[in-house]
């Protein structure tokens, strides 16, 4: 069971605030959807609290232990972090990529062991992506891409997933398969902390809402609670209807 924990979290570019005073906690069994609209800090928040961009102020933690300090195979074993920048060093089959997410474990493409490799064919398999698996990935299509990345998170089998808009570049049908996924991870035992685009797929899938907007988290809390059309327009200057999960969006304020 991993926990991510931020506590007063603050981050600085020189004299510029990305971050201010951020609270939150993620653990087993938990849904998290991260919102807010471009530009307010997600990204950053996400980074700080796994201790891959410095904090200005404040404590970040993975299962009691500072991110910070945590070597990154360490944190690679209790987090699989997919990050909104995927870049991939030099084009490769999709299975070998997809096998970098047994790094935390010490193994490298062409190099696994048997727990590596059963890994990295459930990955695969989960993804839909069998069919492409010695593919090259520089054939592939953007949302094909997007897949692969995300394999190669869930192939690591961390305790804790944490994803910056895993469906963006994705169809309808792959961001539900993809948002499905994580459902079974969750149910497997795991947590998940998502920053999502999409608000009705976040609403339809998350436990709980973070609502992030002009560097501060200005709401955490389930989707009943926290999802209200006072709110969409407060953080996301937008009309909109919301009945339960369902939300329509009329236009800009
Ligand atoms: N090194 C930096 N120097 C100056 N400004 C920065 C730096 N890094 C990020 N920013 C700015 O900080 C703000 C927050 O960026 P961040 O990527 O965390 O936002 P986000 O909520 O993830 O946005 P998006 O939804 O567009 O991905 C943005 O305005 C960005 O331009």
């Amino acid at each position: 069971m991993t926990e991510l924990i931020a506590e007063k979290l603050s981050v600085h570019a020189g004299q510029t605030a990305l971050v201010t005073e951020a609270d939150f906690r993620v653990g087993a069994g938990e849904f998290v959807a991260l919102i807010g609209p471009n530009g307010a800090g997600k990204t950053s928040l996400l980074r700080a609290s796994l201790g891959l961009e410095k904090a200005s102020g404040g404590l970040a933690s993975i299962d009691d232990e500072n991110s910070a300090e945590l070597a990154p195979m360490e944190r690679a074993r209790r987090v699989a972090y997919l990050p909104q920048q995927r870049p991939l060093a030099w084009p490769n089959t999709v299975r070998d990529v997809v096998a970098l997410g047994r790094y935390a474990y010490g193994a490298a493409p062409g190099r696994l062991g048997a727990q590596d490799a059963d890994a990295v064919e459930r990955a695969l398999t989960k993804t839909g992506l069998e069919k492409l698996a010695y593919r090259q990935t520089d054939t592939l299509s953007g949302g094909e891409l997007a897949r692969v990345h995300f394999a190669r998170a869930l192939a690591s089998e961390a305790g804790l997933l944490v994803a910056d808009e895993p469906v963006a570049a994705l169809d309808p049908r792959h961001q539900f398969r993809i948002m499905d996924i994580i459902q079974q991870y969750i149910a497997a035992g795991g947590g998940a902390l998502v920053v999502l685009h999409d608000l009705s797929l976040a609403a339809r899938y998350a436990s709980r809402m973070i609502w992030m907007k002009d560097t501060r988290i200005v709401a955490d809390g389930p989707v009943e609670d926290t999802l209200t059309a006072n709110r969409m327009a407060e953080v996301f200057s937008v009309r909109a209807k919301v009945e339960g999960r369902a939300i329509e969006i009329e236009g800009a304020i």
